[in-house]
């Protein structure tokens, strides 16, 4: 396994493999990788000729005062655990490196899709995850991108932004992992003290009530979002960011429980930020 710090390098190297007709995957991070993670990775190994994970905190999408500066890190980790899975190269640039002094150029997905959501709360955060992830491509040429449904906001946004700026690239998506006790896995659950990770649950058993009542019958957006509002206010630190029930297609708007539902939602535990989020077929 190769680290390659240079975007020129990386892109040079990627050429000659597609000119041997090789499979390229990519699987883009910030690192710090847990089990979550490593799906991405085994199922790009599974699926491709060269495996290429990116490791990279990227900076333009954090806003004021969120975590970039604290954002857990641990390279020598990291490396360890791609050498286990047989991944070829790991993509770590410099934040300099990707935005040199003078750097303006951004790609957005404009309407509710980014505004809603995720997006309200956090203004810029996916102006600046397209235009990495579009670097990304640019310099990796991947003909697969993995990404996980954690962040199911995220990969909605970029199948559309592929779709509509015709990336040569196929997303493919990988299910949430999970500790035992439901916690999706993240690589900000190290914030959380043992009262706090504890309290972290809420937002699994949130997605499961609601999962129920829609098993036993119940269309109505408003009260399942309520149910799961209470579930939540059980914990008394637990501060939501937003509750949604929207179509997991586009993430529009629902007058009724019908078709393939995203249930998602974002809640702070103490000052960590965590979300989750369940498909349901209705
Ligand atoms: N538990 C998980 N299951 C499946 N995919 C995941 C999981 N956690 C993260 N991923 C995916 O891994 C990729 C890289 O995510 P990232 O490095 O931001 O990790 P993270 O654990 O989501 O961190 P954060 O704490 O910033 O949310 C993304 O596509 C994300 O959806
Ligand atoms: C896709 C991504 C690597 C872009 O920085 C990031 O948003 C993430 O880790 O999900
Ligand atoms: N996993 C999404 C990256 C972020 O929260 O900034």
């Amino acid at each position: 396994m190769r680290v390659i710090e240079r975007a020129s390098e990386m892109q040079t190297l990627v050429l000659n493999y597609k000119k041997e007709g090789k499979i390229i995957g990519l699987v883009p991070t910030m690192g710090y990788l847990h089990a979550g993670h490593m799906a991405l990775v085994k199922k790009a190994r599974a699926m491709c000729d060269l495996v290429i994970v990116s490791i990279f905190v990227n900076p333009i999408q954090f806003g004021q005062g969120e975590d970039f500066d604290i954002y857990p890190r641990d390279l020598e980790r990291d490396l360890k655990l791609l050498i286990d899975e047989e991944v070829d190269f790991v993509f770590h640039p410099a934040v300099g490196e990707m935005y040199p002094p003078g750097y303006s150029t951004y790609v957005e997905v404009e309407g509710e899709i980014t505004s809603k959501m995720c997006g309200a709360s956090r203004p810029g955060h996916f102006r600046g995850v397209t235009t990495v992830v579009s670097k990304l491509f640019h310099i990796c040429l991947p003909d697969y991108a993995f990404f996980g449904q954690k962040d199911a906001q995220q990969v909605t946004i970029i199948e559309k932004m592929v779709r509509e700026l015709n990336f040569p690239v196929k997303i493919v998506r990988v299910p949430i992992v999970r500790e035992e006790d439901g916690l999706a896995m993240s690589s900000r659950n190290v914030y959380l003290n043992p009262q706090e990770r504890e309290d972290a649950l809420v937002l699994y058993r949130a997605l499961k009530h609601a999962e129920k009542l829609i098993a036993e019958g119940e269309r109505d957006v408003d009260f399942v979002k309520q149910e799961m509002e209470k579930v939540i206010k059980m914990v008394p630190y637990a501060v939501i960011d937003y509750i949604e029930i929207v179509r997991a297609e586009d993430l529009g708007a629902l007058d009724k429980i019908e078709g393939q539902v995203l249930l998602a939602l974002a809640v702070k535990i103490g000052k960590t930020r965590l979300i989750d989020n369940l498909l349901v077929e209705v």
